[in-house]
């Protein structure tokens, strides 16, 4: 019989088989999983379709009987799709890091959030996934329990709950959760939508990036991800988080209702989604006579496609095109110290007893 530890005394005691006791694994640390929605590895064809597959095949994004989706999906949107998602994806890519955006920030958010808990608690570990594509949520959490994690803190990135983002974050993790013999203890964090540390410091940030435009909008518009109104009919919360967060910015700006607007944006499909949409609203102001506008986006912890392309360019035409004079499209709060502040506090919070 070979010796290994006891897993209750961690004193060494005789096994009843040969090899290594599972008991010898490293152990003791704590992981922190981030975990955005995902991305495609590269803006060609093949790559945006594989994408695109995986997150249009998940029901909790698309709700549609799969009678009738699978037939639209497989014969007309994945070939139709990745080519024109595709060279919206090549005009925002990263060249420098040939990554796109959200890869880009999401793992800087996660080197300096590693940083910051490094000088607080060396146990800790933090890593990042995306819920399509890669990096994977089931190769994540393997490398952090490899790494010694017996305790996994997993943060969905969105500030306000919604069933076809967080919902399903926690979904595939319970799922590679079920595979394993030995599980970590888990912990989910909970939205932020209404958390003073992130509404000040969305204000922060739409604060200075006002003061170094050359011009003052007469209208600020708070754009959300829209969803189909069937899930809010449903019974998902996002929409009231949305509303709520906007309405504490707003808030926190000291701005009236005429001042700052809450809108919803990238509608995919026919049906009905949550209103009002955006484009809309910039096409409407625009012909009402507004000249100045600025628009920020506060359910993105990153920037990605749907802010730097659709608000930052279509948008932008869109204005200027119905007559608007002046566009700014104001920053996610990224990585920047205000945005690190919010994650660090959101994790410093969910991870209490832990460390
Ligand atoms: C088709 C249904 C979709 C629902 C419902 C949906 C909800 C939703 N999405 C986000 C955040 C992001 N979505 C992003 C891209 C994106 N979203 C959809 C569709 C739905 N989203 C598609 C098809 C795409 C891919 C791009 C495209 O082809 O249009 C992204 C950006 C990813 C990136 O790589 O930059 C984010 C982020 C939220 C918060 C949300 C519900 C609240
Ligand atoms: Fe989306
Ligand atoms: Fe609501």
């Amino acid at each position: 019989m070979t010796a290994g530890p006891s897993l209750s005394t961690g004193v060494a005691q005789p096994l009843p088989f040969p090899g290594d006791h599972p008991g010898a694994a490293a152990s003791g640390r704590i992981g922190v999983l981030l975990v955005n929605l995902g991305t495609p590895d590269a803006p060609t064809y093949w790559p945006m379709r594989r994408y695109l597959k995986e997150f249009l095949s998940d029901r909790r994004v698309i709700e549609v009987s799969r009678l009738l989706w699978w037939p639209l999906l497989n014969g007309i949107i994945l070939t139709t799709r990745p080519g024109k998602s595709g060279a919206k994806y090549a005009s925002i890519w990263d060249q420098a890091e040939n990554a796109s955006p959200l890869l880009v920030v999401t793992r800087r958010q996660t080197e300096k959030l590693a940083r910051a808990f490094a000088g607080r608690d060396g146990r800790v570990v933090v890593d990042f996934a995306m819920r399509y594509g890669s990096p994977s949520i089931a190769e994540r959490l393997d490398g952090l329990r490899a790494r010694g994690c017996d305790r996994i803190l997993i943060v969905p990135l969105y500030p306000q709950y919604a069933a076809a983002t967080t919902a399903t974050v926690c979904d595939k993790a319970f799922e590679h959760l079920m595979t394993l013999r030995w599980q970590p203890a888990v912990r989910i964090a909970p939205q932020w939508h209404d958390d003073p540390v992130y509404i000040e410091a969305l204000a922060a940030s739409v604060r200075a990036s006002l003061a170094g435009l050359d011009f003052e909008p007469e209208v600020v518009l708070a754009s959300f991800h829209g969803v189909p109104k069937t899930y809010l009919l449903a019974g998902d919360p996002y929409h009231c988080f949305a509303v709520k967060t906007g309405r504490l910015l707003r808030e926190a700006l000291g701005y009236d209702e005429a001042r700052l607007r809450i809108t919803f944006q990238s509608r995919f499909g026919k049906e009905e989604w949550l209103k009002p949409y955006t484009d809309e609203t910039v096409e409407g102001l625009a012909k009402a006579g507004v000249k100045r506008i600025a628009i920020v986006a506060p359910g993105f912890v990153a920037d990605c496609l749907e802010t730097l392309e659709e608000l930052g360019v279509e948008n932008r035409e869109i204005f200027l095109h119905h007559g608007g004079e002046k566009f700014a499209y104001l920053p996610c709060l990224n990585d920047s110290e205000e945005g690190q502040r919010v994650l660090e506090h959101v994790v410093g919070r969910e991870l209490q007893g832990w460390i």
